[in-house]
């Protein structure tokens, strides 16, 4: 199996914008240098410039728009994204919905760019529909968890292990990830015991006081 990956969903936390979202970003290569495992940054659109400039860690976009060049005022255009140095991008995260036919479009633009797509859903059912348009990967994430330090991989295994089976049976090629509430380094273990990939996270890692020391406790039971 591959190793798994951790892709650190930066929101909009202070504590992860601006300059500290550069600092963030060199506590994630440091803990990616140190543990072998492949750390993603998923910054605010301002700041994914600077990041890609001053370290050499994976950027993901957190949404990008399915829209063309030309008049879309306030959309996230995917061109300039690309070159500022994202690989890959979020999408309809719980916090920034999408209708399914505008995440078609923007796995699609992912494709055509030749960058990976990791589509969030809320629970098994979304999972297996989204699977069906094959992203490179799903997050799985109950909504009810996100932000509350409950780790869905201890509290709801079933999700994760449901979502697993049920998306490899349907393309064993798309990567499944798991979120809401993943802190320690149990909380990651038992992701990876259930199946999943890989974990999508943020506030136990961005608000911890040391977001290194927190990176490396994450990956420390793997
Ligand atoms: O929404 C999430 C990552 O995309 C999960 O957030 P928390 O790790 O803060 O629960």
């Amino acid at each position: 199996m591959d190793r798994p990956i951790v892709i650190l969903n930066y929101k909009t936390y202070l504590e992860s914008s601006g300059i500290k979202a550069l600092e963030l970003a060199h506590d994630l290569e440091s803990a990616a240098n140190e543990s072998g495992i492949t750390m993603v940054a998923a910054p605010q659109a301002i700041d994914i410039y600077r990041i890609s400039e001053e370290t050499s860690i994976p950027i993901f976009a957190q949404h990008i728009d399915p829209v063309s060049p030309g008049g879309n005022t306030g959309h996230n255009l995917i061109d300039p994204f690309i070159e500022s140095g994202i690989s890959g991008s979020l999408i309809n995260h719980s916090e920034n919905r999408m209708k399914l036919a505008d995440i078609y479009e923007a796995i699609k633009l992912c494709k055509e760019h030749e960058i990976d797509s990791c589509v969030c859903t809320n629970n098994i059912a979304t999972s297996k529909a989204i699977s069906c348009l094959s992203p490179e990967a799903v997050a799985v994430e109950p909504p009810e968890l996100i932000g509350t330090g409950i780790p869905v991989s201890q509290a709801q295994p079933e999700i994760v292990e449901e979502t697993v089976s049920q998306v490899k049976d349907i393309n064993r090629n798309i990567k499944v990830l798991c979120g809401a509430g993943i802190t320690t380094g149990d909380d990651m273990k038992a992701a990876i015991d259930l199946g999943a990939d890989g974990v999508l996270l943020a506030s136990g890692i961005i608000k911890a006081k040391s977001p290194k020391k927190a990176l490396l406790d994450l990956v420390s039971k793997l």
